[in-house]
């Protein structure tokens, strides 16, 4: 009886054990981009360059630089499967009648490029985040 007891025990480890080897461990956008932390240190290098670029921070003379990053934060969050909602103003009601050209678009993605390669995210990740944010762009540029 003890011996059927252990097989039966042993059985069902083993075979949780080859369920666990079988299936791939959660990794969602959000985890590769290094959960909050990561995607904090994203945004303020993002922020820090946008500062740099003579034409792209023009657009931000009047912006709360303080709303731009907490909405930021949150909709990188949201949109690479994280645990928050965006809950900022639509990418048109934003953007629109900022005249924002395609040349100043492409320059702001390469800053946020610059910014993930400054915080050590690897480009396959790099691509996935950018695949999220590219549907926004006719939203963006010349609304
Ligand atoms: C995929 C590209 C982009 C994304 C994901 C994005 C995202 C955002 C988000 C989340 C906000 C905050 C919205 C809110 O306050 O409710 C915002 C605001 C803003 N964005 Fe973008 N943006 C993008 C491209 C651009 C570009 C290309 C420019 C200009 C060159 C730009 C200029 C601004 C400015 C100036 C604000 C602040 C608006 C204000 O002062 O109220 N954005 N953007």
């Amino acid at each position: 009886m003890t011996k059927i007891i252990r097989f039966t025990v042993l059985v069902a480890f083993l075979t949780g054990l080859s369920a666990c080897q079988i299936s791939p461990p959660r990794n969602t956008l959000f985890d590769e981009l290094g959960g909050m932390e990561g995607i904090t240190k994203i945004t303020d290098e993002f922020i820090y360059e946008i500062g740099l670029d003579r034409n792209v921070v023009k657009h931000f003379a009047d912006t709360d630089l303080e709303r731009f990053r907490n909405k930021l934060i949150e909709q990188l969050c949201d949109v690479s499967g994280g645990p928050c909602q965006y809950s900022g103003d639509t990418m048109l009601d934003v953007h629109k009648k900022m005249n924002i050209s395609e040349a100043e678009f492409n320059r702001t993605v390469d800053l946020l490029i610059s910014a993930m390669n400054v915080t050590g995210i690897p480009h396959t990740t790099q691509n996935k985040l950018l695949a999220k944010l590219a549907p926004m762009r006719p939203d963006i540029i010349y609304q």
